[in-house]
């Protein structure tokens, strides 16, 4: 995929952040994960402190998209470590945001993937498949929802309604 920086976009898309269908998430995310730059289109989830639902979508061919999960924001726990990471690399996602934490950093770092999240976490989360798939989220002072389209890189996070031309 051929680089784009967020900066760029959001200059040469003024109207679409006037009516709000270009938003930035706001500076709340760590980088992690081998590609610093990465988008697609997006799928969300909504867990608090149970990641089943995580991998049953990381083991779906992700076709270049980005699993965007909202955790709550919880610190107690993390959703996704390098299993998941690897998963996430062999099946095609190119990205996922956690609003929550990560745990074997080492090793996501090395998966050929985006990932945000809040911070890490050595706990691991509850195993018991409570959550939704596919619903509007709320993260990072935006709501995302399931279908919009994600574009990160070194300055941050943008949510699109629409697929950007860069
Ligand atoms: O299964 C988990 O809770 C997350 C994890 O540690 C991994 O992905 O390796």
């Amino acid at each position: 995929m051929a680089a784009f920086a967020t900066a760029e976009a959001c200059d040469s898309n003024a109207e679409l952040i006037s009516n709000g269908d270009l938003r930035a998430l706001h500076p709340i995310f760590k980088i992690y994960g081998q590609r610093r730059c990465f988008s697609g289109p997006i799928v969300t989830l909504k867990v608090f402190e149970d990641n089943v639902l995580v991998r049953n979508q990381l083991e779906t061919k992700g076709e270049g998209g980005v699993l965007v999960i909202d955790g709550g924001g919880s610190m107690r726990c993390a959703l996704v470590g390098g299993n998941l990471g690897q998963l996430a690399q062999n099946n095609g996602w190119s990205g996922i945001v956690v609003n929550g934490c990560v745990r074997d950093v080492d090793e996501i770092n090395d998966c050929d993937v985006g990932v945000r999240a809040l911070g890490s976490n050595p706990l691991k989360s509850t195993k018991k498949g409570h959550g939704e798939k596919n619903v509007p989220v709320h993260i990072g002072g935006t709501l995302i929802r399931d279908g919009e389209w994600l574009y990160a890189d070194s300055d941050g996070i943008l949510i699109s309604k629409t697929e950007l031309s860069v």
